[in-house]
C-alpha cells in the first residue's frame, strides 16, 4: 500500500485529495501547516512514497518543506500544487528534485489521475528512458552533465499548457532542445514551425509570421499562410527573439494575448493555437532595462525559462557527443583517441557544440584518419592544453559576435535571393568574395589610429604578419 502525504492549508484540497487517494488504496496523511509537517517529519513515521505539497503555506514554503522531505526521505516523489501566479517557483522546485507540479484548481482530472497514477506505479525516475528519449532528438550528454537536469525538467514541462523561453549561448542546442519539448508534449502529431527572428529582414517578417493576402505588397502573386496559420495546434520557434524589431514586438504580444492575427493586406481575424517556445543568447532582462525588449512581451514568452549551460561547464559530454557524431557522419569508421578526448574537454569552446562538430569536421576533412590523435587537432586547441592558464588565443566576446553576425548575413542574404526569379549566382558569389579584402582594410584602417600609425605595432595586435598587413592594404 502507498503512504501519501497531503501537505495543504485548504479544508477542500486536503479532502479531496483523502478522498481520491483512499480510492486508490493509498495510506494517506494530512499535515495543514509546515508546522505540523515538522512535528511529523520529527516523530519518523515510516516512509512516505509520495508528498503533495501546497506551494504557499501560511507558516512555511513549499520549496523548504520539499528540501526537507527528500532530505529525510530521499525516495519519496514530491509533487508542488501550486496556482498559475507561482508556476515560476513550481519550476524551481522541479530544479531541485520535485518529480512534477499539479496546477490548482484541479479541473482536469483526468490528467490528474494521469499524474499520479504515473508516479505511484512507477515510483523511481527512468534515466536511461530520459537519455533515450533525448538521443532520439540528436541530444547526447553524459550521466553526470548538468543538461540532464534541464531535460527532465523540459520533459515535464512540455506536456503543460506553458510558453517556455529556452536561454542558451550560441550552439548549446536550443533548437534540439525545442524540438524535443515539442515531441514529448501533447502537441507532437501537429507541425512544430521554426523562424529565425534575427535572420529574416524586418519588411518581410511580419509577411513570414502572419501571412498576407494576394496583391498585399509588390511582389505577393499569391496568397500565402504565414507560421502562425501553419504551426496550428503544434508549436512555433521564435529563435533569436532578442533580434525581433519592436514593430513585431508589438504584434507578437497581440497574438500571444489573444491568438488572434490579421494577415498583411487583410482585415479579417484569424486565429491560431500555437504553444510559443523562444530561444535568445541574449539576456533579454537587460534588453527590457535598456528599452529594446518590451516587458510585457517577455513576462508572455518567458511562461518558464530553462537554460542550456555551456559546453565549457560540462566538459563530461564532449567525448560522447564528438564519439557519436563521428560515428553517424563517418558509420563508424573513425574513433576519437582517449588523448584527443581530453585535450578537448580542456578546450573553453566559445561557439559551444556547433563548434566541436566543425572542428571535428575539418580535422577529419584534413587528415581522413581512423583514429583522431591528438595531432590531428588544430594548433590552438594544442596550445590551450599545453598552458591552460593562458587565456584564450580569440577573445570569446569576438568569436560569438562574429558567429551571430555571419549567420545573420547569410541568412538574410539567402531570403532576399530566393525572392529573385533569376540570378547570376556567379557574379554574387565574386562580390561576397571582395568582402574580404574590404573587410580587413577597413579594420586595418581604423585600428591604425589608435597605434599612431604604427604599423609594426598594429600587426602584432591583429596577429597577422607585417607581410599579410601590406597585402590586405593592397601594398603587395
Ligand atoms: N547535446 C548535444 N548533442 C549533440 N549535438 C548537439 C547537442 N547540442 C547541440 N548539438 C548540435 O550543435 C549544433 C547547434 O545546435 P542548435 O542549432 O540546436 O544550437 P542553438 O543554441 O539553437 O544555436 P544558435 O544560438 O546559434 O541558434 C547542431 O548541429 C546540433 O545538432
Amino acid at each position: 500500500m502507498s503512504r501519501v502525504l497531503v501537505i495543504d492549508d485548504e479544508m477542500e484540497v486536503t479532502s479531496f485529495f483523502r478522498y481520491f487517494l483512499e480510492d486508490k488504496r493509498c495510506d494517506v496523511t494530512i499535515a495543514n501547516s509546515g508546522r505540523e509537517v515538522d512535528e511529523l517529519l520529527h516523530r519518523h513515521p515510516s516512509p512516505f512514497h509520495l508528498a503533495l505539497v501546497d506551494l504557499k503555506l501560511p507558516d512555511a514554503n513549499g520549496l523548504d518543506l520539499l528540501a526537507k522531505i527528500k532530505t529525510r526521505y530521499p525516495d519519496c516523489e514530491v509533487m508542488i500544487m501550486t496556482g498559475y501566479s507561482t508556476v515560476k517557483s513550481a519550476v524551481l522546485a522541479l530544479q531541485a528534485g520535485a518529480k512534477d507540479y499539479l496546477e490548482k484548481p484541479f479541473d482536469d482530472l483526468e490528467s490528474l489521475e494521469n499524474i499520479i497514477n504515473s508516479v505511484l506505479l512507477n515510483p523511481v525516475g527512468n534515466t536511461e528512458k530520459l537519455n533515450m528519449e533525448a538521443a532520439q532528438y540528436g541530444i547526447i550528454f553524459s550521466n553526470s552533465s548538468p543538461l540532464q537536469k534541464v531535460i527532465a525538467v523540459a520533459e515535464k514541462l512540455a506536456k503543460k499548457a506553458i510558453n517556455i523561453l529556452i536561454e542558451g549561448e550560441t550552439g548549446t542546442g536550443k533548437e534540439l532542445l525545442a524540438r524535443f519539448i515539442h515531441g514529448s508534449s501533447l502537441r507532437a502529431p501537429y507541425p512544430f514551425v521554426g523562424i529565425n527572428c534575427g535572420a529574416v529582414p524586418e519588411s518581410l517578417l511580419e509577411s513570414e509570421l502572419f501571412g498576407h493576402e494576394k496583391g498585399a505588397f509588390s511582389g505577393a502573386i499569391r496568397t500565402r499562410k504565414g507560421y502562425f496559420e501553419l504551426a496550428n495546434n503544434g508549436t512555433l520557434f521564435l529563435d533569436e527573439i532578442g533580434e525581433a524589431p519592436t514593430s513585431i514586438q508589438v504584434k507578437l504580444l497581440r497574438v500571444l494575448e489573444t491568438g488572434e492575427f490579421m494577415r498583411v493586406g487583410s482585415e479579417e481575424i484569424q486565429k491560431s493555437n500555437v504553444r510559443f517556445i523562444s530561444a535568445t543568447n541574449r539576456n533579454l532582462e537587460t534588453e527590457v532595462q535598456n528599452k529594446q525588449f518590451r516587458a510585457d512581451l517577455l513576462y508572455r514568452l518567458e511562461g518558464v525559462k530553462l537554460s542550456i549551460p555551456p559546453l565549457r561547464d560540462r566538459p563530461g559530454d564532449i567525448p560522447l557527443i564528438a564519439q557519436s557524431y563521428l560515428d553517424k557522419k563517418y558509420g563508424g569508421e573513425c574513433r576519437l583517441d582517449p588523448d584527443a578526448a581530453e585535450m578537448l574537454k580542456m578546450y573553453d569552446w566559445p561557439g559551444n557544440v556547433r563548434q566541436l562538430l566543425n572542428v571535428l569536421n575539418q580535422t577529419h576533412a584534413i587528415h581522413e584518419c581512423k583514429c583522431l590523435k591528438p595531432d590531428h587537432l588544430p594548433p590552438y586547441l594544442l596550445q590551450r592544453a599545453e598552458h591552460p592558464d593562458n587565456p584564450m588565443p580569440i577573445d570569446r566576446q569576438i568569436e560569438d559576435f562574429i558567429e551571430r553576425e555571419a549567420k545573420q548575413f547569410v541568412q538574410s542574404l539567402v531570403n532576399g535571393l530566393s525572392q529573385a526569379e533569376q540570378l547570376h549566382l556567379k557574379k554574387v558569389l565574386d562580390r561576397i568574395r571582395k568582402m574580404e579584402g574590404e573587410i580587413g582594410r577597413k579594420v586595418i584602417e581604423r585600428k591604425l589610429s589608435e597605434t599612431n600609425r604604427d604599423r609594426q605595432l598594429l600587426s602584432k595586435k591583429l596577429n597577422i604578419s607585417m607581410r599579410t598587413l601590406r597585402y590586405i592594404l593592397n601594398e603587395k
